[in-house]
């Protein structure tokens, strides 16, 4: 499986995460080219090598009227709304795909944005993260994930660093509170280093693209990215990117059929209860039609190895069949946790499944029962007003 893993020890920004990835692809002259076409109003980027602790990566230096940023913070900002961006991201040449992942990593900052300044989303003024240079390095990583295509994305703890940042707010403390929002549920770590390592748009970033958080995988490595910072601490200042493959998540699963021609239906669904009881992963029985024109009953069991030989027992225990069919198979599952949101009606269970490039969440179907029996809601409207309310 096609495996990026981003090394956070160093935080994580905009221009960071685009510089990392930058180094990644085969030719990032020319990348870098493609971003200039886009045209996006006033921006320019250019990237420069940049050595950090004796290491050289990638330095992505994003000029706004020939300004970088920091050298007009503080001089002049803009206070965009989230539908000045959304304005100025349509009319970007970049695939749909790539408009939905721009405007949902601004989403995750707008969320933030609004519960940090108890205002809502559709009134929140972005600062720094509004400005050209910002919507630059969101589009950027934007577009270089859509070109390395990741099957999946695994990021390390995030160090967020420690300390107070000077910002258009005033003074705040680090994490500074948008990003401390963006990164709720996510691991993070303070560190010795004073200074804010982790700004809003690079933790907006992480998690939009991230299936999942933890350490290195097993992998074959095939390139890695250096994406320097702007400032320079007695560690390096960087993200690492490492692109490469990581074995497929296969497990192995027992099939075990068997026919049957003699059971009642009684008997067919107390087995099939016995036998879930006893740890199969999946059972259910199919209408077949067996010798001496008998219909039947085929049963299908799935199993581990671990539950198989007591699974393979209480199918003879529980059913008449006197031989038991058996197939190994490999199966390609996906990462599986459950996490819950607090809702106005209680809170509510989702199983979060990621690989293969896809993400999906389902909401538990006990706590849906219980909020539509409570409510005297459908299970569609219970959905509908959890979504609403995220
Ligand atoms: O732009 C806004 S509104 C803003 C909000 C906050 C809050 O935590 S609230 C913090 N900041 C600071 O601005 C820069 C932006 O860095 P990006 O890389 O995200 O563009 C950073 O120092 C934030 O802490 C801005
Ligand atoms: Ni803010």
């Amino acid at each position: 499986m096609k495996t990026l893993y981003l090394n956070c020890s160093m935080g994580a920004a905009g221009d960071m995460l685009t510089a990392a990835l930058l180094e990644l692809l085969p030719d990032p002259d020319s990348f870098v080219s493609k971003l200039n076409a886009l045209a996006i109003p006033e921006v320019h980027f250019e990237k420069e090598k940049s050595i950090k602790c004796g290491i050289t990566g990638t330095h992505m230096k994003v000029t706004v009227h020939g300004q970088e940023e920091g050298e007009m913070h503080h001089h002049h900002h803009h206070h965009s709304h989230l539908q000045d961006i959304e304005h100025i991201v349509s009319h970007l040449d970049v695939s749909d795909g790539i408009w939905k992942d721009i405007l949902a990593v601004y989403q995750e900052i707008a969320q933030a944005e609004s519960k940090v300044h108890g205002v809502p989303v559709t009134d929140i003024h972005f600062h720094e993260v509004g400005t050209m240079d910002a919507i630059a390095d969101v589009t950027a990583v934007c577009m270089l994930m859509a070109e390395i295509a990741p099957d999946q994305v695994i990021v390390s703890p995030v160090h967020v660093g420690s300390g107070q940042v000077h910002c258009a707010h005033g003074i705040l403390p680090v994490p500074a509170p948008a990003t401390a929002y963006i990164l709720k549920g996510i691991p993070i770590y303070g560190g010795q280093i004073d200074g804010e390592l982790c700004t809003p748009t690079g933790a907006a970033l992480l998690k939009h693209f991230a299936t999942k958080f933890g350490d290195m995988p097993i992998m074959n490595v095939t390139s890695i990215g250096y994406g320097m910072g702007t400032k320079d601490f007695e560690a390096a200042n960087c993200v690492r990117a490492f692109l490469g493959e990581t074995e497929d998540q296969t497990e192995q699963i027992y099939e075990l059929h068997c026919n049957v021609d003699d059971m009642t239906g009684e008997e067919i669904g107390f087995a099939t209860e016995a036998l879930f009881e006893a740890g199969a992963v999946e059972v259910f029985t199919i209408p077949v039609q067996m010798k001496k024109n008998r219909p039947g009953t085929l049963f299908c069991v799935l199993c581990t190895q671990e539950k198989h030989d007591v699974v393979v027992r209480t199918l003879f225990q529980y059913t008449t069949t006197i031989g038991i069919r058996e197939k190994k198979c490999d199966r390609y599952v996906l990462d599986r946790t459950i996490e819950s949101i607090n809702t106005a009606y209680g809170q509510v269970h989702y199983k979060h499944s990621s690989g293969y490039g896809i993400q999906r969440d389902k909401y538990e179907y006990e706590d849906l029962v219980h909020i539509a029996r409570k409510q005297g809601w459908s299970l569609m409207e219970v959905i509908q007003k959890i979504n609403t309310e995220k």
